[in-house]
Parts: C-alpha cells; sequence; structure tokens
C-alpha cells in the first residue's frame, strides 16, 4: 500500500487554542468568539472535569479538530481500554504521560479497535507522549527526583515514545530543534509554554513565542491564557497565526 506523503498544515491549522475554562457554556461563548480564526482546540482537565468531553465530540463532528489533553498514566491495561473509549470521540490528539508502558499501551489503544459492528473502525487518534511539562525547569525536576535535569530527560523520553510507536510528543519549543535532530520527521512536535512578546509568563517556566517556536522546528503550538484571558480573544489569535505565517 502507498501511503501520500500529508501535506504540512496551515499556519490557522497550526495554532491550538487551550479552552481551560470552567464550563461547557464558557468553552461555547469562546469557539464562538473565534469563529473561523481558530481551527483547532484542546480540551484538558478543567473543562473535561466540567462535562468536556461530549463537548469534544461535538466540536469534532463540527468539522473542527480536537486535543484531548487527558494525560494518562496508569497501568497498562488500564491505559490501553481508557484510550480505546477516547478514540470513539473523534478526536486528533491524546496526550499520556511518555513512560514506554503507557506510550505503548495507548499505541494499542488507538489501532485495531473492533466496534459494536464487529468491523474494525478507522482510527484518526494519535498519541503524544508528554515529556517534561512546560512549567518545570531543571530544578523543579531535581526536586521530583529526576537527577538528570529538563534537557536528557526530554531526549530520554522522546527517544522512548518514538521505539513505542507515538505519534508525537509535548515538548518546549526550547527543545524542539534538538528533539528534531534525536527523533527524525515522523513524530509531531506539539508545544506548549507559548507566550507572545510583552505576554506574562505565569506559571510557564520553558517559554518562547510563537514566531521563535516555529523558527525552531515546532509543528503545533498550544496557547491557552494568552488568547483567552486577551481583551479580544480573535485579535490575539490572528496575532498569533501571523507571527507562524511569517515564520514559516
Ligand atoms: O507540558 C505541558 C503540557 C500541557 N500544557 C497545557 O497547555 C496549556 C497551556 O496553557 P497556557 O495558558 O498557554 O499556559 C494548558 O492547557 C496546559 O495544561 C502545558 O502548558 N505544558
Amino acid at each position: 500500500m502507498t501511503i501520500a506523503p500529508q501535506s504540512p498544515p496551515s499556519p490557522r491549522d497550526r495554532l491550538i487554542v487551550a479552552l481551560d475554562l470552567p464550563s461547557v457554556a464558557d468553552a461555547e461563548r469562546m469557539v464562538d468568539q473565534l469563529g473561523d480564526t481558530v481551527t483547532f482546540y484542546k480540551v484538558g482537565l478543567e473543562l473535561a472535569f466540567a462535562g468536556g468531553l461530549p463537548f469534544a465530540a461535538a466540536l469534532a463532528r463540527s468539522g473542527r479538530q480536537v486535543f484531548l489533553d487527558l494525560k494518562l498514566h496508569d497501568i497498562p491495561t488500564t491505559v490501553e481500554r481508557a484510550t480505546r473509549q477516547v478514540a470513539d470521540l473523534g478526536a486528533t490528539f491524546l496526550t499520556v504521560h511518555a513512560y514506554p508502558q503507557t506510550l505503548a499501551a495507548a499505541v494499542r489503544g488507538r489501532t485495531g479497535h473492533e466496534g459494536a459492528t464487529g468491523l474494525t473502525v478507522p482510527r484518526g487518534l494519535q498519541i503524544l507522549g508528554v515529556t517534561v511539562m512546560t512549567s518545570y525547569s531543571d530544578a523543579d525536576l531535581r526536586e521530583a527526583g529526576y537527577a538528570e535535569g529538563v534537557s536528557l530527560t526530554v531526549a530520554r523520553r522522546a527517544r522512548q515514545a518514538e521505539a513505542a510507536g507515538a505519534d508525537g510528543l509535548i515538548i518546549s519549543a526550547e527543545e524542539a530543534a534538538r528533539i528534531r535532530g534525536l527523533v527524525g520527521p515522523r513524530l509531531q512536535l506539539v508545544t506548549p509554554g507559548i507566550r507572545p512578546a510583552g505576554t506574562p509568563n505565569q506559571d510557564q517556566k520553558r517559554v518562547m513565542t510563537p514566531g521563535d517556536a516555529i523558527r525552531a522546528g515546532a509543528d503545533y503550538l498550544v496557547v491557552g491564557r494568552p488568547v483567552t484571558a486577551a481583551a479580544d480573544p480573535a485579535a490575539a489569535a490572528r496575532a498569533i497565526i501571523a507571527e507562524i505565517q511569517a515564520a514559516s
């Protein structure tokens, strides 16, 4: 079988807006405000625990791309079965923590699933391994008992994710160029910790501007508060997309 090469996403499709909001009603309002400017949304823990999974499925059915940032981490059977359930929601990306057992289980869960009809259901779900959270510095990681620090830990987890058959990585854009050299072109590099110039870092420690992140080799930028807490979220999103375009 020949697989046609995928065309690279447009600048607009490379921006993933994190809907870290307290209710589905707030999320619906934000999606309405952003209109056609944004095509790709992330539903994380806050919204998922507020009824966000049916909302995410509806968003996917409406033609938007959906990233379920659920950061699964459990014994392999639980992760595999949970991934099977998530695969039915129509999302594009699902995160799991980038540990070898967890990654391998999620990859099994997103493939070869039998639907209610007994036929294998075709899957679009891609598994992203969370390497080291962008809110962690070297000191934070060492305090948590990981003596290697950020750079070596991200590299180790990236190689393990590739070996496990994951589709992509959550890294900070600071690591993108080096990790691309390590893992080759197959894995999608998805980067939170994006801060347009002049916006506060808040709890993020490893940050980059949208333009620098694209130049460093990020495939997708995840942006939450700089868009959702802006006075004009659509204008903030348009400015980021313009920066992505200029840097592409
Ligand atoms: O390492 C990680 C993994 C996930 N995130 C998520 O991305 C967004 C970032 O939101 P901002 O408001 O732009 O800081 C948020 O949903 C995190 O849960 C991350 O930041 N870092």
